[in-house]
């Protein structure tokens, strides 16, 4: 289905948004971290706006024909293809952050697991690595790093709920897990998004081994 854009909007910013969330994709399924079609991307646009990847592509071999355009309350604009069921979570951080710019959310093994690993302490606190300062603000170890986790439903207004709640009482959130889901992370632009998904990813991976080993 094609992308009628609002005039305001020049073809060339949305393509090139479009080919960069392409891009991201393809290179985040080659590590297998979008099994099976799951896992959805997108960048803003404006601030009205963002692009996004359309439900059910295999975000591995995702076109910039399989990106549309949706307003800030998840509506399709332009086109009649139907947006990522999880759309709402998006434009969630879009509107509460405006200097964020790209929001990634991928279902990778690590991060499956650990979310059901801590799912009933409902948070996964990371602290003492090294690899926390990837994360914007955390410019030491020894700071904390705080994962919320989530309890999974298809109705995407209870986890915007419990993310705005988490938000409210005023502590930092940087990304958070779904319970036997997957991760929600963003960024000022892609480099950083990609550069918070990969950290979370691997110090996730390290709590998974601490607790293999009993350490
Ligand atoms: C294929 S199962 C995964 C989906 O239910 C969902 O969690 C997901 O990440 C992808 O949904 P999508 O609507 O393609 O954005
Ligand atoms: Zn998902």
């Amino acid at each position: 289905m094609s992308q009628d854009l609002p005039a305001s909007i020049p073809a060339a910013l949305f393509y090139e948004r479009a080919d960069a969330i392409a891009d991201a994709a393809r290179e985040l399924a080659q590590q297998g971290w979008t099994p099976a079609t799951s896992s959805n991307f997108s960048m803003r646009v404006d601030n009205d706006h963002a692009a996004i990847t359309i439900s059910g592509r295999d975000k591995g071999k995702l076109g910039r024909d399989d990106i549309m355009l949706v307003d800030m309350h998840g509506k399709a604009v332009g086109t009649g293809s139907r947006p990522s069921a999880e759309t709402e979570l998006h434009t969630q951080v879009y509107r509460r952050w405006p200097e964020v710019n790209v929001v990634l959310h991928t279902h990778s093994r690590t991060q499956s697991v650990a979310s059901r690993l801590f799912a009933a302490d409902g948070i996964i606190r990371l602290q003492g690595w090294e690899l926390q300062k990837a994360i914007r603000g955390h410019t030491t170890h020894e700071s904390v790093l705080d994962i919320p986790v989530f309890p999974n439903t298809q109705h995407m207004p209870e986890l915007v709920a419990q993310v705005d709640a988490w938000i409210e009482s005023g502590k930092p959130l940087h990304a958070y897990l779904i319970n036997g889901h997957g991760i929600y992370t963003w960024g000022h632009d892609m480099a950083e998004a990609r550069r918070h998904l990969e950290a979370l990813e691997f110090l996730l991976g390290c709590e998974l081994d601490l607790k293999r080993l009993n350490a």
